[in-house]
This record gives structure tokens, C-alpha cells and sequence, in this order.
């Protein structure tokens, strides 16, 4: 196989106008096939959300050039990163690339500073200046005192601040975080997620995210990519997709109830044909879309008011924060929310019958094409 010179320059030979990653995921593993486009801008911070086995983590490893492609292309300022057609390929250590993995993955028998000087060293910085500037990355990371440590001497979010300040290092053109504040207990992940998001604000390259928690991508993001067997299912910002969800588990995301249907007017037809009352008038192929909040349930029918009200069984109760999150069975799968209060006074108990009520005026509906 060929291999292109080194990219020290990663914008030096790319179209002006061209994103800094273009790339075209395609991996054949025959039960499985990822086949994702990606684009993140200079500066941009993307993160891949996706349930267990979408690809997410193939897609960071096609990157990193731990895993060649089937087919497609990785294309970083300009420069082809892996080709299979032109049978371009760049080992791992010639990608201007930085990786922060779940686990760290430090050096054990390394200092933290060491660790961090890792990054220079491996794409031909000496050792001296690669020492220098791993001893400014810690200071940046609030570190000094610490450059000496071995990992073991590190604290959980110590630890991921070195892995960070290792990526960071080598300036890397694309930065790649695989869960990186999975490892950490609550109250580190909270201040170490405030202080990732500042280093990220920082970074000039290209960030790709990769995170099972909405929270992280929310916080740290610019732009989400949901992934789901190997697709990309939507995009966006993350108002435009907690407003509307199009796949369950987005809607699961983002907490709402998700139905597709066809809609007539006020009518949507959903599941088998069971017709919810909505607030907008739309025509055709929708998504009708309430959270569990929107959801009252009732010992016998209500009666007067004009809304949706159908028979349901209770098939599951879960804590929910405060409250109580309800599944339900019945002509449309729903999820409730209600307080523990109301759910005693019901006497709420798996496999009991009740009557569950949505207002149409609770209800969002847009178009099921994209748009
Ligand atoms: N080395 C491998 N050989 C064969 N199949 C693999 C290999 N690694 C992963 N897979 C399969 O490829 C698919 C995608 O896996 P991948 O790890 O990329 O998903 P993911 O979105 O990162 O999942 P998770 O969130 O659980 O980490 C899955 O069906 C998985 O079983």
C-alpha cells in the first residue's frame, strides 16, 4: 500500500472551503455494516449517540487507524487518511489524531508527565521539547504538582485530565473521545465534564464525541449524530432533536412518547389505526410526539373534557427523579409520569387496568420526512 508524507500542516492541502474531517465510514463485518458520513468543521465538537452496537465505537476506531476501512474515505485537511479504492492507508501513529479512550489507557510504569510527553515524542518531537510541552499541558490542566505520579497515584478524574492533556499535546487536527467520563463517579464526572468542555472550546481541530450519556453530548457538543445499525439516523443541534425526535430511541433520549402515523386534520392515525386528537393540522406521514408528564391516568373513563382517553395496563413501575414513570400496554404503548402521592392514592400496581388521557393541546406534530 502507499502512504502519503506525513501531515504536519493538516490544512495545507485541503480545499479552503472544505471541512476539516470528511469522511465516509464504511466497514463490512458481513452480520454487520457501518455506513456513515461524517463532516465536523475546525473547531466544531460532534458527538456519535447511538444504542449498544450501533457502530460508534467502529467509527472511532476507522478514525484512530486501528481498524481499516471496506470501503469510503477518511479525509483530514485535505489529506487522505485511508482509501481503500487508491489503496491509500496512514498507520495510526502518522495521524495527526488524538485519542482519549474510556479506560485512559496511561502508561502504568510512566510519570503523568511522561505519559503526556508520549503524544510529542510519537510524532517526532525530542525528548526535551516533548518534556516542555508536556510540563505546560499539566499546568493547563492543573496538574503540575502532579506531573511526577505514576496513574495509580492519580485520582479517576486526574487521570482522564492527563489522558486528555496526552491527546491534546500532539495539536491534533482530529480529537477523538471515546466515553471519556464514563469511568468517573458522579461528582468527578460533574466537574470534569465543566472543565472538558472549556479545553474543547480551546481546541482549534476537530472533536468527534463518542458518549451513551445525552448529558455529555448536550453539554459538550455542537452537533449530535444518532446512530443506529450502522446508519446515521438523525442530525442536528440538540434543541432540533429533543423537539423532534424521529427514531424510539431518540424519543427514549429525550424522554417523550414517539408514534408515527398519518394524519387527517386534528386526527392521526397511529399503530393499528388508533386515532389521537393532536393541536396542529398537518396531512399525511407524521410524528406525534407528548411526554410522560402529558399523561393522567384514571381509575374509571373521564368523562367532559374533549381529549384522548383510551383503556391501558400498568405492565411496569419505575422511579423516575421525583416521580413514578408508568408503562403502559393498551391499543398504544405509552410511558406516565406521576407523582408517588397520586400513584398511592391509584393504587398502582403492575397488570392493573386504568384509563390513561392526553390533551390534544399536549401534543407536538411534525412531518415524518426529514425537514
Ligand atoms: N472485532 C469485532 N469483530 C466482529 N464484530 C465486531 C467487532 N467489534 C464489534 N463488532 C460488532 O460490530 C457492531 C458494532 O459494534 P460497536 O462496538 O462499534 O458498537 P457501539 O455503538 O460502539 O456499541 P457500544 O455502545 O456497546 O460500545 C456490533 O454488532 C458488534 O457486535
Amino acid at each position: 500500500m502507499s502512504t502519503p508524507a506525513p501531515i504536519t500542516s493538516p490544512r495545507a492541502t485541503g480545499h479552503p472551503d472544505a471541512p476539516m474531517l470528511d469522511a465516509h465510514l464504511v466497514v463490512d463485518r458481513g452480520t454487520f455494516r457501518l455506513d456513515l458520513e461524517l463532516r465536523v468543521e475546525a473547531g466544531e465538537v460532534v458527538a456519535l449517540l447511538g444504542p449498544n452496537g450501533a457502530g460508534k465505537t467502529t467509527a472511532l476506531r476507522t478514525l484512530a487507524g486501528l481498524e481499516p476501512l471496506s470501503d469510503g474515505h477518511i479525509t483530514l485537511g485535505g489529506a487522505d487518511l485511508d482509501r481503500p479504492t487508491q489503496r491509500i492507508w496512514l498507520p495510526t501513529e502518522r495521524r495527526p489524531i488524538g485519542v482519549v479512550f474510556q479506560d485512559y489507557l496511561l502508561f502504568p510504569h510512566l510519570s503523568a508527565v511522561d505519559n503526556v510527553a508520549f503524544g510529542p515524542r510519537r510524532h517526532g518531537v525530542d525528548r526535551r521539547t516533548a518534556r516542555e510541552q508536556a510540563t505546560s499541558w499539566l499546568h493547563r490542566m492543573g496538574l503540575a504538582e502532579h506531573a511526577r505520579r505514576k496513574p495509580r497515584q492519580l485520582s479517576g478524574g486526574q487521570a482522564q485530565r492527563v489522558a486528555l492533556a496526552r491527546a491534546l499535546a500532539v495539536n491534533p487536527a482530529l480529537l477523538l473521545l471515546d466515553e471519556p467520563l464514563a469511568a468517573l463517579d458522579a461528582r468527578t464526572r460533574l466537574d470534569t465534564r465543566a472543565e472538558l468542555q472549556r479545553h474543547l472550546g480551546e481546541h482549534t481541530g476537530a472533536t468527534l464525541l463518542v458518549t451513551h450519556d445525552p448529558l455529555d453530548a448536550l453539554v459538550l457538543a455542537d452537533r449530535l449524530i444518532i446512530v443506529e445499525e450502522g446508519r446515521m439516523v438523525q442530525e442536528g443541534d440538540a434543541a432540533t432533536i429533543t423537539a423532534r425526535p424521529r427514531t424510539d430511541y431518540v424519543a427514549r433520549l429525550v424522554g417523550l412518547n414517539l408514534y408515527r402515523g398519518r394524519a387527517d386534520g386534528p386526527t392521526v392515525r397511529v399503530g393499528d389505526g388508533f386515532p389521537l386528537t393532536v393541536a396542529d393540522r398537518l396531512d399525511g406521514d407524521v410524528f406525534v410526539a407528548f411526554p410522560p408528564s402529558a399523561v393522567a391516568l384514571h381509575p374509571s373513563r373521564p368523562d367532559g373534557s374533549p381529549r384522548n382517553t383510551w383503556p391501558a395496563t400498568i405492565t411496569g413501575i419505575q422511579r423516575h427523579g421525583d416521580n413514578l414513570r408508568i408503562q403502559l400496554d393498551g391499543p398504544i404503548g405509552v410511558a406516565a409520569d406521576i407523582t408517588p402521592l397520586a400513584a398511592a392514592q391509584l393504587h398502582l400496581v403492575p397488570g392493573q387496568p386504568v384509563w390513561a388521557a392526553v390533551k390534544a393541546t399536549e401534543t407536538r406534530v411534525y412531518p415524518a420526512s426529514p425537514g
